[in-house]
């Protein structure tokens, strides 16, 4: 189903801050994501993984993605095992595969890694209205700072916060009312823009508007089909030059 976009500049109006999302937003971070993981699985001497299975597993933070890579490698070869037994296996390499993960992926961190068109015009024309802009992503802060700073980005932010900054992730809300707090904004005046049912699903939580880029990485579902008040294939559509 197709939703009704609403006007961006009106949205844009109601706004005095912003919260973008890193992974699929503002970074297509999918060769990263796949170099490391499939170094980290070399390491373990599991099989590799192609990146469009990676790509429907990206966007609920490192935890996540990596018990469902260890998952998806240990399936074909495990067709006895029930879901029980396979979790189990996962969970026995998991500490294993997190340390060899980390490592791989903080030696290439943004190697394999380029900003989508678009991103760092439309930054820098949110960023000229003098709004504060929040980085909000559920990768690590340890993975998300020297990204930015890669990137040419991090100049743009306020704070950064990752996956690890508070007690919960999106989709819940806790990360952007924290957000919220730390720019000093009411979340109904604080603008989400992010790629993925996860940053729709916080917004709507924690009462701010949100708009979904089209391009980014959606858990392989089609991201117009996810509740939002706007939609854009470029970050400079939301401001109009
Ligand atoms: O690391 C992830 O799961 C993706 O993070 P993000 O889309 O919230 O930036
Ligand atoms: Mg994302």
């Amino acid at each position: 189903m197709e939703r009704v976009q609403q006007d961006l500049a009106a949205l844009l109006a109601r706004t005095d801050a912003a919260i973008v999302d890193l992974d699929g937003t503002m970074v297509d971070t999918l060769g990263d994501f796949a170099e490391a993981l499939n170094r980290m699985l070399r390491d373990l001497q599991l099989p590799a993984i192609a990146p469009g299975a990676i790509e429907r597993m990206v966007g609920k933070g490192s935890e996540h993605l990596l018990r469902s890579v260890l998952k998806h490698v240990l399936a074909p070869d495990q067709q006895a095992l029930t879901a029980m037994q396979l979790e189990a296996k996962a969970e026995a390499l998991y500490p294993q595969a997190w340390e060899r993960y980390q490592h791989h992926y903080l030696a290439i961190n943004g190697q394999y890694a380029a900003l989508y068109a678009g991103v760092a015009e439309g930054l820098a024309a949110l960023h000229r209205t003098g709004r504060p802009l929040v980085c909000l992503t559920n990768k690590p802060t340890d993975f998300a700072r020297p990204l930015l700073r890669a990137k040419g980005l991090d100049g743009f932010f306020t704070h950064v916060f990752g996956g690890d900054a508070f007690a919960r992730k999106k989709p819940d809300p806790l990360p952007l009312l924290k957000a919220c707090e730390a720019v000093g904004t009411s979340p109904a005046r604080t603008l989400m823009i992010g790629d993925s049912s996860n940053d729709a699903q916080a917004a709507r939580a924690a009462g701010c508007p949100v708009v979904l880029v089209t391009y980014g990485y959606n858990h392989g579902q089609p991201v117009r089909g996810v509740d939002a008040d706007g939609y854009v294939d470029a970050l400079t559509e939301l401001i109009a030059s």
